[in-house]
């Protein structure tokens, strides 16, 4: 392994920093010798090594799992949520230090990373709890001298294979919820954001989370992806990531039948009704489309403003824009840290570029002003319309697209001329609008007048190419049970009603 330079970043726990998978209890590096350097987006320095495993290693953390959930299933829900709540200390004790890791390896500034491990360890403690409450049903019998009901198992092995805007959040949300359940987990996190989530595991350990339990393998993504999806012994598979590989690993574990969670892209809009303040409406506008560079599944990425404040809107929305500070999230006062990789910056030119050429109006972002190569100014384009890639596609960055619309039936035929259906947003104080857009959007999660919609308490979720499934909330934890209906039959005691 070669030299790394995290631990000059000064790690209270320098224990946390692990640069190997872990696998059945075990730090370990790969068979092959094949390891990929982890990159700091806003440096381009090399932050540290990551091994990449062979094939029959990741089968060794499927046979690691299969053994662990002998022991893990057969432990009392309360004793299981002891030891993640034991975890959920462990992740608020040592908050700074995740909070660190994680803004060298996504970017995002410190304090936005430090919410972040807020957020991902509130799915532990809710998980915890929500494992007390897998219960089943007693079913009226209409078979004489039978009592009839329902258990819930748990399904079994559970892949998660999550994305790098959000490296220990997304774990979190389906880890707990797979564990509180009784069923070990095989993570395979990013590669661009690997260290998140191996903390987590040095953490868990510490929690006494037993060997097998919590797994995180790292290696060649299809490679991976594939030896999960074609295992038999692998019962559950929970993605989170881009729609375009989300539809590769329906496809993959279609030959094992698993049950399948998908949290895939978003194209959310953004609609500003005509009595609203356009200086209140533009801020509420700015954090749902800037927050972490605007690489968030929930970016407002179609902003649709009422024709009769549509120029104030944009006037105010610029000057919120021009506010922003751009740079290394480990420095203090900092709005935006860097795109993930130098691709995702070309990806926002080549939006930008498109825009203008199909007759968007740039405003504002001057990209001569980045302080960095991976870095992206934030950029307000006007007059897109749907012909553009940054109405068509979740574009992603800090690329903000704002539209005027003259009716609510315009704007809901505008909100969902996509393929995607993840969150929307409404701003208005009109009851009979706000119930109309609600109802009419087509889109699972919809938030009037906030822009924080998430928590645990939350299903969160998409309709359509978004996704399947639901994390969060009282269902997040059915994703990894099963419904197993019995019948006790020639019972004279029951009367059969
Ligand atoms: N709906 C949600 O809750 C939610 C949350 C966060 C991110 N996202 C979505 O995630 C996307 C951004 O994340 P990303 O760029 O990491 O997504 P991605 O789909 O490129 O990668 C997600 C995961 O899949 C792996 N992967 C990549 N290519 C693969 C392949 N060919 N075969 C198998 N696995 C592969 C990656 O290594 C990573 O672990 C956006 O579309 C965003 O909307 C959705
Ligand atoms: N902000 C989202 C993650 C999407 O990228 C969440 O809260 O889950």
């Amino acid at each position: 392994m070669k030299l790394s330079t995290i631990p000059s970043v000064q790690l209270d726990d320098p224990r946390l920093f692990r640069q190997y998978a872990y696998v059945n209890g075990k730090w370990t590096h790969g068979d092959g010798g094949r390891e990929e350097a982890v990159f700091d987006p806003a440096t381009g320095e090399a932050l540290g090594h990551i091994p990449w495993l062979e094939a029959h290693q990741i089968r060794e953390a499927v046979d690691a799992a299969e053994a662990a959930f002998v022991h893990w299933r057969a432990l009392r829900a309360d004793e299981r949520c002891e030891r993640l709540l034991a975890w959920y200390d462990l992740l608020q004790a040592n908050r700074e230090d995740l909070a660190k890791l994680m803004t060298l390896e996504q970017g995002k500034p410190l304090p936005d990373a430090r919410g972040e491990v807020e957020y991902g360890a509130s799915f532990v403690r809710w998980f915890a709890e929500e494992g007390k409450r897998t219960f089943g049903e007693t079913i009226p019998s209409h078979i004489p001298n039978a009592a009839l009901g329902t258990l819930k198992e748990p399904v079994g092995i559970a892949a998660l294979i999550t994305p790098w805007n959000f490296p220990l959040a997304m774990i979190t949300r389906k880890a707990a919820a797979a564990m509180a359940a009784g069923c070990p987990v095989i993570v395979k996190p990013a590669g661009e954001t690997p260290f998140s989530a191996l903390a987590l595991a040095e953490l868990a350990e510490r929690a006494g989370i037993p060997d097998g339990v919590f797994n995180v393998v790292l290696g060649e993504p299809a490679e991976v992806s594939k030896i999960l999806c074609g295992e038999e012994r692998v019962k559950a598979l929970s993605f989170t990531g881009s729609t375009r590989v989300g539809k590769l690993l329906i496809e993959q574990s279609a030959g094992t039948v698993k049950r399948l969670s998908m949290e895939l892209g978003g194209n959310a809009p953004f609609i500003v009704g005509p009595d609203m303040d356009p200086g209140e409406a533009a801020f509420a506008a700015a954090a749902a489309k800037f927050q972490t560079a605007g690489q968030d599944c929930l970016a407002a990425n179609r902003i649709l403003v009422h024709e009769s404040i549509h120029d104030e809107f944009v006037e105010h929305f610029a000057e919120r824009m021009a506010a922003l500070t751009v740079g290394n999230g480990l420095e203090s006062e900092i709005d935006l840290g860097p795109l993930i990789h130098r691709q995702a910056v070309e990806k926002a030119a080549a939006i930008v570029d498109d825009a203008i050429s199909r007759g968007a109006t740039l405003v504002s972002g001057d990209q001569s002003q980045a302080p960095g190569p991976n870095f992206f100014m934030p950029t307000l384009l006007t007059g897109v319309t749907p012909k553009m890639t940054v109405w068509r596609e979740e574009n992603f960055a800090p690329v903000a697209g704002v539209t005027a619309y003259s009716d609510d039936d315009q704007v809901i035929e505008m909100a969902n001329d996509t393929e995607y259906g993840l969150a929307a947003y409404v701003y208005t104080h009109d009851i009979r609008r706000i119930w109309k857009l609600l109802r009419a959007l087509e889109f699972g999660m919809v938030s009037v007048n906030s822009v924080k919609m998430t928590g645990p308490p939350v299903p969160f979720g998409g309709v359509k190419q978004s996704g399947l499934g639901r994390e969060g909330g009282i269902t997040g934890i059915d994703e990894f049970l099963e419904t197993k209906y019995y019948c006790l039959g020639a019972m004279p005691s029951v009367s059969g009603s």
